[in-house]
């Protein structure tokens, strides 16, 4: 078993580099499927679990996917005969699978995919994608465990989204990218992930307008080709790291960080009394001596994003004070908050929002990750903590975070990433993680 151990106290200073964006590169990787001719290569592609995923779904469909973790990049050839079918063994893996579905019905007018299940945040239902998959014409069913959907040919619609979930937003705008005609697609995601997609499906030679908007209208197209894309930065990796300087008392530069992508969370950090610097090299943030509560609500783009929510609510229970912590896009998002309280949170939850009571002095303890941004979350809580922290399931956080704990250790904080047979005791001895 693997645990990242954490010794809390240390102030974090310098820059950090940001990788590509893990909800950009997943959608983009499934667009691929759509380059019925030529190559696509993708650059900033960052080195993460569900990137070897969705990679491996892609080989399985019959496509040529060749990843160069030096450069970053990744070269696909999907010219050959694709085949229809993502199985269990992958979406399982990974529910962000499911966006496979939308290019393979639009190239081959069928997909067959494993039905994804929920996971620790939420139950996670496919009905949008489905039911705009059936407006564009396709017939849907489900069967065995998997969603089938087939059409001679789709044809363009007016499609009006319940609610502005980015997965089906993404499918939708894939499928319709070779449909006959014009589809508008209302109430849409905005998120700056969607915008990435659209801007690579143009170049491929779709015709995609309004992405950003609530709107996005889709004119078919006949044919997509493979093109060089460099995946846009990853806003929530950024966002982490503004967090990790300002709960430390810190000051450091998350070079290369896009600003605009993360202005609710820009926000709030001033709010709590910490100074961030926006410039042409990125974000700098400086931690305050002493953190000021405030209250988030989590929300679509622009909104709040709830990837951030984990990573917040520790900013929050640090701060002087009770912040409240409302989460609207999932309905069971605060399972970090359990393992917290092993490390001496506060708090009280009612329905969907928490009253976080600050200010926490973090007690190291063995905690275990339950989802993605509760692993960053508890590592974060650790370099505050008094004495060592020891965070397992580090599955979850290789899903999203590209060494972490070792960009965390060159800002100056005590972190290490350590192997451990199971059942074997850790013994740490000294101040210093050996
Ligand atoms: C790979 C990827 O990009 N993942 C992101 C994506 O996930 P994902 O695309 O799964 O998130 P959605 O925006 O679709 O989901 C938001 C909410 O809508 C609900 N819903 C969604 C689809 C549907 O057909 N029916 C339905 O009810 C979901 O259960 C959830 O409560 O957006 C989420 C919301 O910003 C982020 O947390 C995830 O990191
Ligand atoms: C919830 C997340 O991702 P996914 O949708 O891939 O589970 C996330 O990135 O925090």
């Amino acid at each position: 078993m693997e645990k990242i151990i954490v010794h809390g106290g240390n102030q974090l200073t310098g820059q950090v580099q940001i990788e590509g964006a893990k909800n950009a590169v997943l959608p983009i990787l499934a667009a691929s499927i759509l380059g019925e001719t030529g190559q696509t290569r993708l650059t900033n592609v960052p080195i993460l679990s569900d990137v070897y995923t969705m990679n491996n779904v892609l080989r399985f469909l019959n496509m040529d996917v060749q990843f160069d973790e030096d450069s970053r990049s990744v070269d696909i050839d999907a010219s050959g005969n694709v085949s229809g079918e993502a199985p269990f063994e992958y979406v399982s893996k990974m529910r962000a699978s499911i966006v496979v579905m939308g290019p393979l019905l639009a190239r081959l007018g069928r997909a067959r995919v494993a039905m994804p299940g929920g996971c620790a945040i939420g139950t996670r239902p496919i009905d949008l994608h489905l039911k705009g998959f059936e407006a564009l014409g396709a017939h849907v069913e489900q069967q065995d465990g998997n969603v089938i959907a087939t059409a001679d040919h789709l044809t363009g619609a007016d499609i009006y989204l319940d609610f502005p979930s980015v997965g089906a937003t993404e499918n939708i705008m894939m499928a319709a990218c070779l449909a006959d005609g014009t589809t508008t697609l209302e109430n849409v995601a905005r998120e700056p992930e969607i915008v990435d997609l659209a801007n690579i499906l143009n170049k491929m030679g779709a015709k995609v307008f309004g992405a950003g908007t609530e709107m996005i209208r889709i004119e078919g197209v006949d044919h997509m080709h493979g093109v060089d894309h460099h995946v846009v930065q990853d806003r929530i990796e950024a966002g982490t790291f503004m967090v990790a300087a300002a709960l430390t008392h810190g000051d450091v530069l998350v070079a290369d960080a896009i600003p605009e992508h993360n202005k609710p969370l820009i926000s709030k950090l001033r709010e709590m009394g910490a100074d961030v610097i926006v410039s042409e090299d990125g974000v700098r943030v400086i931690g305050p001596d002493r953190l000021k509560p405030a209250d988030v609500k989590t929300l679509p783009y622009p909104g709040f994003p709830t990837d951030m929510q984990p990573q917040v609510s520790v900013l929050q229970l640090a701060a002087e004070g009770t912040s409240s912590l409302t989460e609207t896009v999932f309905e069971n998002r605060f399972m970090h908050l359990e393992e917290l309280r092993r490390m001496n949170a506060k708090f009280q939850i009612e329905g969907q929002t928490v009253a976080l009571f600050g200010p926490t002095q973090f007690s190291g303890a063995e905690v275990a990750a339950t989802d993605l941004r509760a692993a960053a979350a508890l590592v974060l809580a650790g370099l505050v903590a008094d004495g060592y922290t020891q965070v397992t399931n580090l599955k979850y956080l290789d899903r999203g975070y590209y060494d972490f704990h070792g960009k965390l250790a060159a800002l100056g904080a005590e972190v290490k990433r350590v192997e451990v047979p199971e059942n074997d005791e850790v013994i740490l001895k000294s101040s210093k993680i050996k």
